[in-house]
């Protein structure tokens, strides 16, 4: 019983949270809409975030490389946070900040759909990864909270949650980060 009172307080705020969600269903499907078009011009799709924001990147490009729901073929997405001796080498001679725009000078291609999650929408190694990414001339996605941060200007868009809790927004990007997912593998 002893957290109760807690757990009340944390349930009626996500729930708040997820009822404020609908006016970003227009943007959403847009999204979607992007990442199938970079699948069927044979593009790709790259992910990346820090903390807990590294986990829902890697948990996204599996349900794309995957499956998700639907029995199809494998497609391609990668998340940019999961080789250690990339993330150690590039943080160890270049510093933190370049970790994953190193990734992107490397892999992304014109074609490609990078996204972003951060929850500030601040951290400067997914900045400079999407501003790297727009050098590439590729289609570049903000997964965000707060004010939207410094991703509002730089991506082509950006899903911001609207709440300043980062525990709220991390819930509500798996719930658009699945959603993304079901549309990409509609088609
Ligand atoms: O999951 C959590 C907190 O819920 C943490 O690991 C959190 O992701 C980390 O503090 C991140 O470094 C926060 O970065 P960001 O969302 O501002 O980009
Ligand atoms: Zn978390």
């Amino acid at each position: 019983m002893k957290y109760v009172n807690y757990l009340k307080d944390e349930h009626a705020a996500h729930m708040a949270m997820f009822n404020a969600l609908e006016p970003l269903f227009p943007l959403i499907s847009d999204v979607g809409i992007a990442m199938q078009n970079t699948i069927k011009n044979g593009g790709k799709i790259l992910l990346m975030g820090n903390g807990g924001s590294a986990a829902d990147s890697q948990h996204i490009a599996a349900e794309i490389v995957g499956r998700f729901k639907k029995e199809r073929k494998g497609m391609p997405a990668i998340a940019l946070t999961t080789d250690t001796s990339i993330l150690t080498s590039v943080g160890n001679d270049y510093g933190y900040h370049y970790i994953f725009a190193r990734q992107i000078e490397a892999l992304c291609r014109p074609e490609d759909l990078v996204i972003g999650l951060t929850t500030s929408g601040n951290s400067a190694n997914v900045v400079n990864a999407i501003e790297a990414a727009n050098a590439i001339g590729a289609t570049t996605v903000g997964l965000t909270g707060g004010t939207g941060g410094k991703l509002n200007e730089l991506c082509t868009y950006n899903i911001v949650i609207p709440s300043s809790v980062t525990a709220r927004i991390q819930e509500a990007h798996i719930f658009v980060g699945h959603s993304l997912c079901e549309i990409l593998e509609s088609v």
